[in-house]
């Protein structure tokens, strides 16, 4: 038996093991161990601490230089066209992930990549927007949406493709709190498992399982009360200082 089959028969969602990651001089990911059946996963960490590029690695759209990855079973990696249906993954900013420009084909475009047919990725678009009552979006113009319209069809492109796995890279920072409210709720009852990178502590705290990283290395990890707790009082007593070299890069 693989180490795949073993990671999807123990329903492990995430599976990672001694992942390390170099970027120039500067490593990024240190010796990340992270095994995970949890449905709600968060990321918590300070500026800088490799969140984004774990959430990237997690996505498949990173490899990394050692260790083993492996998401619902997945070698995210290696095999591009089982990556695609088992994760998907919302950025911060919706401008680095939109590329078409119109909303329909927008979201055709990861269903075609699936191996959809043109007419089974048509009828799957007006589905999906029916159901977030967008149908009227179809033919708009991309860039003429606000951010939170964009962080919208973000969502709606990867909720299309029913991955297992949805990755959240700090998608609401820019909106409002009535759309923050409305897409976390929409997230909160999807059937995908979910990985939210936060530096923001309040945005985990009903997570089952939270990884609090620093420096790339993974500090603690736990119940999110635990776990939160701990990062709340260090970055309390951090702030308290004037020292700001932390951010020097
Ligand atoms: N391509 C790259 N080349 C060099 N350094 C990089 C690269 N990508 C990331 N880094 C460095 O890796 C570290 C982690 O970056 P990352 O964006 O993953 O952190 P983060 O926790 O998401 O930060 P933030 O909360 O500020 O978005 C930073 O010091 C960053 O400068």
């Amino acid at each position: 038996m693989t180490d795949a089959d073993n990671s999807e028969q123990d329903g492990a969602v995430l599976a990672l093991d001694a992942v390390c990651l170099t970027r120039g001089d500067r490593q990024v990911l240190r010796d990340v161990t992270l095994h995970s059946r949890a449905r709600r996963i968060g990321i918590v960490g300070r500026n800088g601490s490799g969140k984004t590029t774990l959430a990237r690695v997690i996505s498949g759209l990173v490899p990394v230089d050692s260790g083993t990855l492996k998401v619902c079973g997945v070698d995210v990696v290696r095999d591009r066209k089982a990556a695609l249906r088992t994760v998907g993954i919302l950025f911060q900013n919706p401008d680095h992930q939109i590329i078409f420009p119109t909303v329909h084909e927008e979201l055709s475009f990861g269903l075609t990549q699936m191996g959809q047919s043109k007419t089974e990725a048509a009828r799957r678009v007006a589905a999906i927007l029916s159901e977030f009552g967008k149908s009227h979006w179809a033919d708009a113009a991309t860039h003429s949406l606000s951010h939170g319209q964009k962080q919208l069809v973000c969502l709606m492109a990867v909720i299309a493709m029913a991955p297992r796995v949805v990755v959240l890279d700090e998608p609401f920072s820019g909106l409002d709190i009535v759309t923050r409210m409305q897409l976390g709720r929409y997230l909160s009852q999807i059937a995908a498992a979910v990985v939210h990178v936060s530096h923001d502590p309040a945005s985990l705290q009903d997570y089952d399982h939270v990884v609090w990283l620093d420096a790339g290395q993974i500090v603690q990890q736990g119940p999110a009360q635990d776990v939160l707790a701990a990062y709340v009082t260090q970055m309390k007593a951090l702030g308290a200082g004037d020292d700001l070299s932390d951010l020097a890069g």
